[in-house]
């Protein structure tokens, strides 16, 4: 079969780790007999640099002629004065939103090989982990009213929070479906002792629930839930949350895996195309340097083979490559032990490569 697929690079480490990822997808491609149309396009601060606009038509156009979009990472330093609907991170919204990509799939799996990079106590993960953020997308503080105002404090600045029912009761319908397929259990998370816009999830989630009679839902408020992610992951199977609460607990999930490193995700709304991106940023700070782990996006893309293109095997085979590299002690930096060999992110890309 033949796949369109645009290619958003991005800023810092973006393009490193995505010319990683395509190049596993096009191994994979060559065993499978598929071929993959890559149309690149720009968006985040390279955009900005190209035509003074993070996300311009072209991008958004391509993206929606596309089956689906691989995304690096965008921003960095250099863009952060700029105001806010010329940042790079603007472009990033303005994607999900037009693209209508409510969903945010976050799976958080503890490979075997990386216990001893976890910082969890071992009799914690001796069965491993495997958690599944499932994070609203398109809407809550990330997309709100926001803007400036006088107060008797001074100037002041703000952004809202707000949800619709219709918006919560799709994520969490995701979120059941979801459960079915793992564990059955769902914990949604919010701030429901003090937001209003927390107290309607909560009841929306438990209208919902009402459907998915094998499924269990808990509640957990987020501070609560932030601990006993360290505390006890093995109590969480699929978190259902908001866009800025799954933001945040997804980025610590990542680390009770290794490393952000190791975490892929899925964009997806109401068809079969979907963005997959990392669930790491740009990380100046090593950008460039060949440093980046490649296989968060890697493994975004066995998410991509899944669920925008229905090819299980295919995706079963990349999830397969990555744990036989690891298995067989290929570190980057940021899962590496003291004494370990550190690799580079070619040297990753390739080691997953002769696994496939
Ligand atoms: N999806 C996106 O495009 C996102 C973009 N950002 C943007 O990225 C820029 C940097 O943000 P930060 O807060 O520093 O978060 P970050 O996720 O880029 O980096 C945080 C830390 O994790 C490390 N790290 C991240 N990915 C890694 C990888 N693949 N391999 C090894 N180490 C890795 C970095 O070196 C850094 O020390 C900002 O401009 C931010 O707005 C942040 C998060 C998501
Ligand atoms: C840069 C933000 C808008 C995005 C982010 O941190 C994320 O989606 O994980
Ligand atoms: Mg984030």
């Amino acid at each position: 079969m033949d796949y369109k697929i645009a290619v958003i690079k991005g800023d810092g480490i973006g393009p490193e780790v995505v010319d990683s990822a395509l190049e596993i997808l096009d191994a994979v491609g060559a065993k499978y007999g598929h071929r993959f149309h890559y149309t690149e396009v720009l968006a985040g601060g390279c955009a900005y640099d190209d035509c003074e606009n993070p996300l311009p038509k072209e991008t958004l156009d391509v993206c929606k002629a596309s089956d689906a979009v691989v995304l690096g990472a965008v921003g960095g330093p250099k863009w952060d004065d700029l105001p806010g609907e010329k940042r790079p991170e603007a472009a990033l919204l303005g994607l999900r939103k037009e693209l209508g990509l409510f969903a945010n799939l976050r799976p958080a799996i503890l490979f075997g090989a990386l216990k001893d990079a976890c910082p969890l106590k071992p009799e914690i993960i001796k069965d491993g982990l495997d958690i599944c953020v499932v994070r609203e997308l398109t809407g809550g503080i990330y997309f709100g009213d926001r803007g400036f105002k006088d107060t008797d404090m001074g100037p002041a600045a703000y952004d809202i929070e707000i949800y619709a029912e219709k918006e919560v009761e799709r994520i969490a319908k995701v979120a059941f479906d979801m459960a079915m397929k793992r564990e059955k259990k769902v914990m949604s998370v919010d701030k429901a002792n003090i937001l209003e816009s927390s107290r309607l999830w909560r009841k929306t989630v438990e209208k919902v629930a009402k459907d998915y009679h094998e499924v269990s839902l808990d509640h957990m408020y987020v501070d609560n839930a932030s601990m006993q992610l360290i505390r006890d992951p093995k109590q969480f199977d699929v978190i259902v949350t908001t866009n800025m609460f799954g933001d945040i607990l997804s980025d610590e999930a990542s680390m009770i895996t290794g490393s952000i490193g190791m975490l892929p995700s899925a964009s997806l709304g109401g068809d079969n195309k979907g963005m997959y991106e990392p669930v790491h940023g740009s990380a100046p700070d090593i950008a460039g340097q060949g440093k980046a782990n490649p296989l968060a996006t890697i493994l975004s893309m066995a998410m991509m083979l899944k669920y925008s293109f229905g090819l299980g095997e295919e995706s079963d085979c990349i999830e397969e490559a990555v744990t036989k590299a690891l298995d067989a002690g290929y570190r980057t930096g940021d899962i590496a032990n003291e004494g370990e060999k550190v690799i580079s992110t070619a040297e990753m890309t390739a080691a997953v490569k002769s696994y496939l």
